[in-house]
């Protein structure tokens, strides 16, 4: 008699998984590695931005006073003291109807309160003497980027979890960070078992397919934000399996090992957690694909055994495993991202397990659409080429037609959820 599973729903699933996850842990990186990783504390403004006031424009710094009155039939002019470009500051003192000419981002003389553009004066060389006129007013105040206007020192900027984007790449090398404390990336480990498996650069032969898996769970590992080693491929076989998945436990974070979970013959992992002394978290979630997909927990060590078919092995990754990388990032949102769409198209198939629908998303004027993408079985491959969101519909229903709200989880989205479940 085939063993009798006990479904329990995804968010138990999960549950169990996150309760034994402990806090990430980080290292330094140098800033021009830093893109992509993810912050290990908060990045607070230790200096105001900018440092001082300075010129918005090539012109003039004047003392705002000495243009009152300035008109078309009233030009007043300045004697020019000396040209401050950017990176230096002025020698000399600008006295009443003075002014310094002065380029974008330079440092204003403490005298001077105003900037007058190029464009708006006139210049000429008396007795040898530059002079410049202007025929308005200004207010002080007017042109001057002001020391803090972008922030003023204390202020958080970026918080401890956030990832490094080209933007948070620019902040911190504002703030003199050479090298950044980063979450460190967890190594998780990746066999696909199978004696059918090929590798990815064998011809076909008779009852054998390629190892799709292995790559497409590498890839999605990176894409987590954690670090992948691929160790290859396993025969279903006891004694191999066991030694090969016992032995790469110490090299890495994690193990992810795909196919062999279900209750065929050779489906061995079952029996290599026993062996192992792991203990099994659950080996049947009420979800569609991936009810197979299955957890156990060996000395702190996460163990994943994904199904060996490609959508419930995606699906079964991104809502188990990716949600444990992106804590270990310090990551407060990790799961999925979850938001409202209109279902695009009838999927009337009943079912009585959550369905995730791998799915496109739309985009138009009246809101967010999402499609099906194809080929839906736990067995697809081709479908999930297309794949950037998972339709979520609720098991014990009649299905779903077109025009339907539904819950959809993003998988290409920067931003994650606190709980979608
Ligand atoms: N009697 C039952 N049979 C099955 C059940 C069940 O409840 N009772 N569950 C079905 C469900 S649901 C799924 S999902 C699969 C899960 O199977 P396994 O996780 O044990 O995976 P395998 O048997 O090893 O392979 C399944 C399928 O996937 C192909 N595969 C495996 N590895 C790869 C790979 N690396 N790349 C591409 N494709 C791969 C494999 O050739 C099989 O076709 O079990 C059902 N059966
Ligand atoms: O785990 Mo299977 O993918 O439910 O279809
Ligand atoms: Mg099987």
């Amino acid at each position: 008699m085939v063993e009798k599973r006990k479904p329990i729903t995804v968010g138990e699933a999960v549950e169990r998984v996150m309760a034994l996850v402990k806090e990430g842990t980080t290292e330094q990186v140098h800033i021009e590695q830093a893109f992509g990783r993810t912050l290990a504390a908060d990045i607070i403004a230790t200096h105001p931005v900018p440092p001082f006031d300075r010129s918005p424009y090539d012109g003039f710094a004047i003392r705002a006073e000495d243009s009152k009155g300035a008109t078309r039939e009233n030009p007043v002019t300045f004697s020019v003291t000396e040209t401050i470009g950017a990176g230096f500051v002025s020698s000399k003192k600008v006295e009443a109807f003075q002014a310094a000419r002065i380029m974008t981002g330079a440092k204003l003389p403490d005298e001077c309160d105003a900037v007058v553009m190029f464009e708006l004066t006139s210049e000429e060389t008396v007795n040898g003497k530059a002079k410049m006129t202007i025929k308005r007013a200004f207010q002080p105040g007017d042109n001057v980027s002001f020391k803090g206007e972008d922030t003023e020192e204390g202020t958080v900027l970026v918080e401890k979890g956030t990832v490094i984007t080209p933007g948070v790449t620019a902040v911190l090398a504002t703030f003199g960070y050479e090298f950044v404390e980063v979450a460190r990336k967890p190594v998780i480990g990746v066999f696909a078992t199978g004696t059918e498996l090929l590798d990815v650069n064998e011809e076909l032969q008779p009852g054998k397919i390629r190892n799709s898996n292995a790559y497409m769970t590498a890839a999605q590992i990176t894409r987590s934000g954690a670090e992948v080693k691929i160790l290859g491929k396993l025969e279903d076989d006891l004694e191999s399996c066991y030694h090969s998945i016992h032995d790469a436990l110490s090299d890495v974070d994690m193990l992810i090992t795909t196919g062999g979970v279900s209750v065929g013959d050779f489906d061995l992992l079952p029996a290599v957690y026993e062996r192992l002394g792991a203990e099994v978290l659950f080996n049947k979630i009420a979800m569609r694909p991936g009810s197979v997909t299955t957890a156990a927990h060996l000395d702190g060590k996460l163990l994943f055994g994904l199904s060996g078919n490609p959508s419930a092995c995606y699906v079964g990754f991104e809502l188990l495993v990716r949600p444990v990388v992106r804590f270990l990032q310090f990551d407060s949102k990790p799961h999925l991202l979850k938001v409202k769409a209109t279902l695009a198209e009838d999927f009337t198939k009943p079912n009585p397990f959550t369905r995730f629908v791998r799915s496109k998303l739309f985009y138009e004027e009246a809101g967010l659409l999402a499609a099906p993408n194809g080929f839906n079985k736990s067995n697809a491959v081709t479908s999930l080429a297309g794949t950037d969101c998972l339709i979520t519909l609720p098991g014990g229903t009649r299905g779903y037609t077109q025009g339907d709200q539904v819950d959809v989880l993003l998988l290409e989205a920067s931003e994650g959820s606190k709980w979608p479940w």
